[in-house]
């Protein structure tokens, strides 16, 4: 049998170097997909790049092809997403976990804090942290403010109370500055960094973890915190045990739930700490970029900000019933929309653990002229889910596909063929929060907090972007708005006008 790629044959753009192939345009271009959307126009949704070594790696953005991916169990995670992941949230975490029975197992089992009635019992929280950032921006210096890291704090308060029933302050601040400087790690990209995730991407994980132990600040910092991570996973246990012993009331929050869940498809003690780094970190930043990018786009769109206050403010005029976040057209489609074209993970790296044939909307046609609607890929094909890059479809989304307007998940005008993404299952296509077995846990957490927090944001407060500052988008693990230095950032003027 033939063991050569099958992948050869795939048109793709040339590679600039051996060392690094294509991946320093992927990932580190001034901004995030000055090349990568140039490749989908001229090689369509499919095409095939050089990673670093000269490996051969497949950008899939084809609609049926990322079904196929996102829902088939010959795919799992790419070396590098394994390497991060279980460096930063321990191979225990649900993300973490590689076998399909023992992943949704676990993942079931945390889906009693993250059903559509767990979520709406969060709602005060939000709303709580919605304040705190009005709060916030009231005592905010004359002249731009830097929204990101208001937002980083508001979105790990939300979290940990939500999750653990934790304050801020019950955090305490060694844990908040640990955690301000793991998320300020996973945004210093660079090439030593893309070459080091190469590199990172053929050691064992037994070799990962022993360099773990080294003294270096990157490392320190990541040990630091997955370390505190498991010691407060372990006091929010033994205290919710204690209570629960003394018959105290328990709470909702996540872990409250999952510890009163006697059945037996509940967690163990030690499952449940186990999960302590990723349910406070996968929701911090994910959530906070969005409503940054969101909050710019607004900026850039005073009509559409005009519009979107008129909707939240009539909402919110009728007083005395709680808000019924979901009934607000604009404002939804407005989240969709940031969601589209700024998703928090645009690349998805995966690796086929057997061999197989990935399905495509679109044909394509190879290098020997030949035209293909289904690709063979061997076992240990690295394959990137090219998430933005899909959200960019004209076919899809329509000729406008790169223009920011909320106003096409409202007249129809978004192909509704191929859903695959959660969220309102008949319009939402985009794969934000991805989708099949591996959809994000936190998804309906995520919305109500964006829903809350943009409602009372844009209801109090006008934005507009500061003379002469452009903010790009750069991914860094996940991806960011930066300013013109590179730096994590999004200025905005902020006025407040109610
Ligand atoms: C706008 C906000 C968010 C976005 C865009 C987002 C996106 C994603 C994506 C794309 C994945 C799949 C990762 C992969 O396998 O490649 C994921 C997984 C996950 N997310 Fe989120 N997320 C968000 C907020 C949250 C929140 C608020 C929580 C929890 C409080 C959360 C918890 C998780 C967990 C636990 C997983 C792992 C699920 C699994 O492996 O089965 N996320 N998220």
């Amino acid at each position: 049998v033939c063991r050569r790629s099958t992948i050869w044959h795939i048109p793709g753009p040339p590679s600039p170097s051996w060392l690094f192939g294509n991946m320093l345009q992927l990932l580190l271009s001034p901004q995030y997909g000055d090349y990568e959307f140039e490749w989908l126009k001229i090689y369509g949704s499919v095409y095939r790049i050089k990673g670093c070594f000269g490996q051969d790696r497949l950008m899939v953005a084809d609609p049926a092809g990322l079904q196929y991916l996102i829902n088939s169990p010959h795919f799992v995670q790419g070396p590098v997403l394994e390497n991060v992941v279980n460096l930063l949230y321990g191979e225990k975490s649900v993300l973490g976990i590689k076998a399909g029975a023992a992943h949704r197992r676990v993942k079931a089992a945390l889906n009693v804090g993250f059903t559509a009635g767990a979520v709406r019992g969060y709602q005060p929280v939000f709303e709580r942290v919605a304040r705190l950032i009005t709060e916030q921006l009231e005592n905010a210096p004359v002249g731009p403010t830097d929204i990101c890291p208001l937002l980083s704090l508001a979105t790990l308060g939300a979290v940990s109370e939500a999750a653990a029933g934790y304050s801020l302050e019950d955090l305490g601040d060694q844990f908040v500055q640990n955690n301000t400087r793991v998320v300020a790690l996973a945004s210093g990209g660079s090439a030593i960094q893309v070459l080091s995730d190469a590199v990172g991407s053929y050691f064992p994980m037994w070799l990962m973890s022993s360099m773990i132990h080294l003294p270096t600040t990157a490392f320190k910092t990541l040990r630091d915190a997955t370390v505190r991570a498991n010691e407060l996973g372990a006091q929010i246990v033994r205290e919710k045990t204690e209570a629960a012993r003394q018959e105290l009331e328990m709470d909702n929050d996540v872990f409250s739930l999952l510890l009163q869940d006697k059945s037996e498809k509940g967690l163990s003690d030690k499952e449940i700490i186990a999960q302590t780094a990723i349910l406070l970190l996968a929701g911090q930043d994910t959530t906070a970029n969005t409503l940054a990018f969101a909050l710019l786009e607004l900026a850039k769109h005073q009509d559409l900000q005009e519009k979107l206050r008129a909707e939240i403010h009539t909402t919110l005029g009728a007083a005395g019933a709680p808000v019924l976040y979901d009934s607000l057209p604009l404002l939804n489609a407005f989240i969709k929309e940031a969601l589209r074209l700024y998703p928090t993970e645009p690349l998805s790296d995966r690796i086929a653990v057997q061999d197989a044939v990935i399905p495509l909307t679109n044909y394509i046609t190879t290098a020997s002229g030949e035209r293909i609607t289904a690709m063979l890929v061997r076992k240990g094909q690295l394959v990137t889910e090219a998430i933005a890059s899909y959200h960019r479809l004209e076919s899809q989304w329509g000729t406008d596909a790169e223009d920011f307007r909320p106003s096409r998940w409202i007249d129809g005008s978004v192909n509704k063929g191929e859903a695959i993404g959660p969220w309102s299952r008949k319009n939402l296509l985009s794969l934000s929060f991805l989708g099949g077995p591996r959809t994000c846990l936190g998804w309906r957490f995520a919305v109500l907090e964006m829903q809350v927090i943009l409602a009372e944001l844009v209801a109090k407060f006008s934005f507009e972007l500061p003379q002469g500052e452009s903010v790009q988008t750069r991914v860094i693990t996940t991806l960011l708005p930066v300013d013109s230095e590179g730096k994590k950032a999004a200025p905005l003027h902020i006025t407040r006008i109610l």
